[in-house]
């Protein structure tokens, strides 16, 4: 059945511009994707982010084929044409678009649409601390244990092993032992300087150092493990596919975008994959907006019992594409309950 998809492109300035070993993110540009079907419209977006996904244009191409596909073809066409290893991020858009707009006809919740059945109001998260030097990694860690966070994802690997460690053992002196501490390096390190790096963060508490190799490093990986510092993977899952690392050792967490993975659905089947192989899943953004964040939430609260989710990259942005229906309360993002992804009035009052 013929569809209309639209596509709007956007482009939103970062207030904190998030700096890691692999550079810093300044800015994210998409497409906004809505589909009209029945009657029904639903809104996903493509938020590529080059190294992740596919570029821009490669994600605008791949949309206004898409677009035209469905013209003709349907919307169930369109979106087996986008390839989530080739183009994520276009994928991811049409997906949510019609993902949002059948959980609306079914008159559900998100995350009731992808399959969460149990009750889940709130999704723990982490807040994220980019590179800085150890009293502004100290000063962003106090204010994020102030506003109510359990769990601190601190990025590492842009400075000395030995500066690093540093600032992950300032930063547990100063939020004492209550509070999760995370460390990555987004593929930075030599095998050498891992092994370092492992060896200092052990008795600071940290529970997971993610990414510390190259993302095609698997057997590094593998071998970096057993020790207290657990290993979380989120680069190899793009570079190697979930599957290859899924059937490696090489991983005790896996790290879920789903805008690098092809869609929510997509990214939510490789969950429940890696859970049944043993490892933990944690969900992240690539710093979306509003659409895909929200929809990285419902995705979390639909896995139920997840770890601390870095979905709290809301306040990165000086602009959204509209207001944020999730709140942060005791370090956990609540979980919009109405009808969809977000709720067509931004979500502030109503069913
Ligand atoms: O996980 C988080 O806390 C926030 C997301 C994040 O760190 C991130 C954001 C954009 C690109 C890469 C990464 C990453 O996890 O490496
Ligand atoms: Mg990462």
């Amino acid at each position: 059945m013929s569809a209309t998809v639209t596509l709007e492109p956007f482009s939103l300035p970062l207030a904190r511009p998030l700096t890691t070993a692999d550079g810093t993110i300044d800015r994210r540009e998409g497409f906004v994707v809505a589909v009209e079907r029945r009657g029904e419209r639903g809104v996903g977006e493509a938020t590529p982010l080059p190294g992740w996904t596919e570029s821009r244009r490669a994600c605008e191409a791949a949309l206004e084929r898409a677009r035209d596909l469905a013209d003709g073809e349907g919307l169930d066409a369109a979106l087996a044409a986008l390839s989530p290893r080739e183009t994520p991020a276009a994928r991811h858009g049409l997906a949510l678009a019609l993902a949002d707009a059948r959980s609306r006809r079914a008159g559900v919740p998100l995350h009731r649409y992808l399959g969460g059945t149990r009750g889940v109001t709130a999704v723990p998260v982490n807040a994220t601390v980019g590179d800085g030097s150890t009293d502004e990694t100290v000063a962003a860690a106090l204010s994020a244990v102030e506003d109510g966070y359990r769990a601190l994802k601190v990025k590492v690997g842009a400075r000395a092993v030995e500066e690093d460690v540093a600032r992950l053992r300032a930063v547990r002196e100063a939020v004492g032992g209550g509070v999760e501490l995370r460390a990555d390096a987004n593929a930075a390190w030599t095998r050498e300087e891992a092994r370092e790096a492992v060896a200092g963060l052990a008795d600071l508490g940290v529970a997971y150092v993610e990414q510390p190799l190259a993302a095609d490093d698997l057997d590094g990986h593998a071998a970096l493990r057993g020790g207290p510092v657990r290993v979380a993977l989120d680069e190899s899952l793009v570079e190697r596919g979930a599957a290859t690392v899924l059937d490696s050792d090489a991983a005790d967490v896996i790290v879920l975008k789903p805008m690098a993975l092809g869609g929510v659905d997509r990214a939510r089947r490789i969950a429940r994959r890696a859970r049944l192989s043993g490892l933990e899943a944690v969900v992240t953004t690539t710093v979306d907006a509003v659409y895909a964040r929200t929809a990285a939430v419902h995705l979390a609260a639909s896995l139920g019992d997840v770890p601390a989710c870095g979905l709290a990259t809301a306040s990165m942005l000086a602009e959204d594409l509209g207001p944020d229906p999730c709140r942060l309360e005791g370090g956990a993002l609540t979980v919009p309950e109405r009808k969809g992804n977000v709720p067509a009035n931004g979500g502030s009052t109503g069913a």
